[in-house]
């Protein structure tokens, strides 16, 4: 082999290797997404732990049985792994028009696509509040329908009462398939609901793509946000180990969630930032900015 034939030889194995890799940080970023363990997994997908961490790591070479068997217990298309050089590729041009914008500049420039492509937002349905456990969401939303006096539904409360059970159960039971089945139909019952509503909805909505799309097109909603310090202290001062049952509850762990869902929160119509302030004050900042979007048509 010539020196030219060698080259391509490793560039080849380089691209591969990086192929591999991103199928990897693939799997183990759905799984933070959805606060699943690596435990977890290994029992919906029947492949073993040791395998998935060697997948996630790209130490392994994935069969594409074994691929399957992931993205079944994901419940996601077998295509959503496997990456799509092109269309992950941003068109240089746009990104170059972009990063030239201040950061006031780009939330615009999002607000005006996000418009543009996700057609209108419905309001009659009311505010959603989306964002990692602790953020926030029970606390503030609750205090916004006391002094709003609009109904407050907390999205995993009619899932356990749709399943007849607790969301634990549901996903020992039947896996992320049945739980996010479930968590749609919730969905659709508050749609159905006729009503300006407060929703809460469970941390890891944001990872099943249909469901949080009909959220944004049809809700205001609300990021609520705070650091990942602040996500751990509150949480361990409520001493709960939500949202999955087992999940360690690291601070590691708690800033790779909150990465891999950041770029989903952040296209919330609005972020509440709730770090370092106390509840009063944010919830009038979310009364503020709710308000038209919590009033009936009816004057
Ligand atoms: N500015 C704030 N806004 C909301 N909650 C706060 C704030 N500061 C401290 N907290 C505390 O953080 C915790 C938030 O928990 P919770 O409302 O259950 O969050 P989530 O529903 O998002 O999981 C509560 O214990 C609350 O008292
Ligand atoms: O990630 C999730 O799907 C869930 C998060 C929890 O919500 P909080 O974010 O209020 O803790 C709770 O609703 C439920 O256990 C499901
Ligand atoms: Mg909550």
């Amino acid at each position: 082999m010539d020196d030219r034939a060698n080259d391509n030889v490793l560039d080849n194995e380089e691209t591969l290797q990086r192929y591999i890799d991103d199928i990897g940080s693939r799997v183990r970023g759905l799984r933070a997404k959805r606060g699943m363990t690596r435990k977890d997994l290994s029992k919906h997908s029947d492949v073993s732990e040791r395998y998935l961490a060697q997948l996630e790591t790209g130490k392994s070479n994935i069969t594409l049985a074994i691929l399957w068997r992931v993205a079944e217990a994901f419940d996601i298309p077998f295509s959503a792994l496997i990456p799509d050089l092109q269309r992950d590729q941003i068109s240089p041009v746009l990104a170059r028009f972009i990063s030239s914008l201040n950061a006031d500049q780009q939330t615009t420039a999002l607000q005006i696509l996000k418009r543009r492509f996700n057609d209108q937002v419905s309001t009659g349905h009311g505010i959603a509040l989306i964002g990692l456990r602790g953020a926030g969401k029970t606390t503030l939303g609750q205090q916004l329908a006391e002094q709003t006096g609009r109904p407050f539904v907390r999205l995993s409360s009619l899932i356990e009462e749709l399943a007849g059970m607790k969301i634990g159960a549901i996903l020992d039971l039947g896996g992320q398939k049945k739980f996010r089945r479930i968590e749609s139909q919730a969905l659709q019952q508050v749609l159905d609901m006729g009503e300006p509503v407060i929703l809460e909805t469970g941390g890891s909505l944001v990872s099943q793509t249909e469901t949080f799309n009909q959220l944004l097109e049809n809700f205001f909603s609300i990021w609520v946000k705070t650091s990942p310090e602040e996500h751990l202290s509150r949480v361990m001062s409520q001493g709960d180990t939500r949202p999955m049952a087992g999940f360690d509850e690291a601070i590691e762990d708690l800033r790779l969630i909150l990465e891999e869902r950041e770029i989903d929160y952040s296209q919330a119509d609005y972020v509440l930032n709730t770090s370092r302030r106390d509840i009063g004050d944010c919830t009038q900042e979310l009364k503020r900015v709710v308000q038209p979007y919590l009033e009936t048509g009816d004057h």
